[in-house]
C-alpha cells in the first residue's frame, strides 16, 4: 500500500505528483519557494488544493468533494521547532495523541515511555519543555510524532534549527527510526537525504523535476538544483553530433554552441539530454588556448569563492576550480575576461529525462 498525491494549487503555482511505497522514506528537496512545505502541508491537511487527490493506504485523504481533516489522516507533520505543549511535561506531551485517540491514561503513558525510548528521550520524561535543549525538544518531538503510529510521517526541515554538533546524532537516531516507515522529509541538506531518504524528488517552481535514488540523482543530475548538490557543471540542450547543441540562456554559453563529450549510447540526435562535468575539469585561461581541449568559451568572472584547499571560480552558470596560487598567477577578480576550457573526455552528455 502506498501514498499518492496528484495535486495542484494554482495560487502557489503548485502542480505535484508524488508517491511514497510502503516503508520508504523520500526526501523532498528544492530551492526556496519551489513548494516543499505547500506539499506538506496539502498532504498534512493544512492546504486545501483546487485539483487533484492524495490517497494514503486506500483511503482517499481528498479529492473531488471529499475532505478528511487533518487529524483523521492518520498523517503526523514534525516541524522545524519542536512546539511542544509548554504545561505538560514531556511524558504528558507524547501521551496526548495516543490519549485523544482513545487510550486510557496508562496505556497512554506506557505508549508514550515505548516511544521516548525509541527517540532515545527516555530520561526526559519528566520535564517540563522548557527544561529542554534544542535537540532534546525535537527527540521529543519526534516520539510524539511517533507515539500517534502515522501511516505517514511527514517532516520539514526536522534538523535544522539544530546546532551543527547536536543535528548529526538527531540524524542518526532519525535514520533508525525511520527505516521501514513511510516517511516525506523536507529538507536543504544532501547529508539527510544520503543517510535518510531512499529517494530524492526535486521540485523545482511548483514541480517535479527530477526524482531518483541518492546515488542516481548525484551521478547524472538532470535538474540545476541537483547538478547544484552534486557540485557539477549541468548545461542542457539537445544531443547532437560529438555532445551537445546547448539551448539558449546559458551565459557564458553561446545558443547553439556544441558542448562536446561522451555520449551516452541511449541518446538520439536530437534529443533532450544535459552536458555534464566537474568544476575540477575546467581550466581557466586568460587568453584563448590552443590546441588540445575542445570546448573553449569566452567568460567574465562574477565571482570568487573559497573552498576546501581551492578557489571557486564562477561565471554565468559555470564554475571553475583553480588553487589559489593559480587565481594570483592569472589576477582573477569579479570582472575579468578569461577563457574556460574543458576536454570532451571529462564532459558526460546523457538524456535529460530519466529512463523510469
Ligand atoms: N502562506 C502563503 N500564502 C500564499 N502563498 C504562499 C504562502 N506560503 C508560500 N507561498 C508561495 O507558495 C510557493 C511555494 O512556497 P513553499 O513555502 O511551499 O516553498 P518551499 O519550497 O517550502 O520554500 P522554502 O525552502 O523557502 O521553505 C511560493 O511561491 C511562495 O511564495
Amino acid at each position: 500500500m502506498t501514498f499518492t498525491m496528484d495535486a495542484g494549487l494554482a495560487d502557489r503555482g503548485l502542480d505535484v505528483g508524488l508517491r511514497i511505497g510502503d516503508g520508504e522514506t523520500v526526501a523532498l528537496m528544492g530551492a526556496n519557494g519551489a513548494g516543499k512545505s505547500s506539499v506538506l502541508g496539502l498532504a498534512a491537511g493544512l492546504l486545501r488544493a483546487d485539483r487533484g487527490e492524495a490517497v494514503l493506504q486506500g483511503r482517499r485523504l481528498f479529492g473531488p468533494g471529499h475532505w478528511v481533516p487533518p487529524h483523521r489522516r492518520s498523517v503526523a507533520l514534525l516541524s522545524q521547532e519542536a512546539l511542544l505543549f509548554p504545561q505538560l511535561t514531556v511524558l504528558e506531551n507524547v501521551a496526548f495523541g495516543p490519549r485523544s485517540s482513545g487510550a486510557s491514561r496508562r496505556e497512554a503513558r506506557d505508549h508514550a515511555r515505548r516511544w521516548l525510548a525509541e527517540a532515545e528521550a527516555a530520561e526526559l520524561a519528566e520535564r517540563r519543555p522548557s527544561a529542554l535543549s534544542g535537540g532534546q525538544a525535537q527527540r521529543v518531538a519526534i516520539a510524539r510524532a511517533l507515539a500517534a503510529e502515522p501511516s505517514l510521517l511527514l517532516l520539514d526541515e526536522p534538523l535544522a534549527a539544530l546546532d551543527v554538533a547536536v543535528a548529526p546524532v538527531i540524524r542518526r537516531m532519525l535514520r533508525r527510526v525511520l527505516d521501514g516507515r513511510r516517511a516525506l522529509i523536507v529538507t536543504h541538506d544532501i547529508l539527510d537525504a544520503l543517510h535518510l531518504a531512499d529517494r530524492i524528488v526535486v521540485l523545482e517552481a511548483g514541480r517535479v523535476a527530477e526524482e531518483g535514488t541518492p546515488r542516481q540523482l548525484l551521478a547524472r543530475p538532470r535538474s540545476g538544483f541537483a547538478a547544484g548538490l552534486a557540485g557539477l557543471n549541468l548545461i542542457s540542450g539537445r544531443a547532437a553530433v560529438g555532445g551537445l547543441g546547448a539551448a539558449a540562456q546559458q551565459p557564458p554559453i553561446p545558443a547553439g554552441t556544441t558542448v562536446f563529450g561522451n555520449r551516452a549510447p541511449e541518446l538520439l540526435d536530437g534529443e533532450p539530454a544535459v552536458a555534464a562535468f566537474s568544476p575540477a575539469a575546467v581550466s581557466v585561461f586568460t587568453e584563448r588556448p590552443h590546441g588540445s581541449p575542445r570546448n573553449v568559451v569566452a567568460a567574465v568572472v562574477d565571482e570568487l569563492e573559497p573552498a576546501a584547499g581551492h578557489l571557486v571560480v564562477r561565471a554565468g552558470r559555470l564554475a571553475a576550480e583553480v588553487t589559489p596560487a593559480a587565481a594570483a598567477e592569472l589576477d582573477l577578480h569579479p570582472g575579468r575576461r578569461v577563457f574556460f576550457a574543458v576536454k570532451a573526455s571529462e564532459v558526460a552528455v546523457y538524456p535529460a529525462r530519466s529512463a523510469a
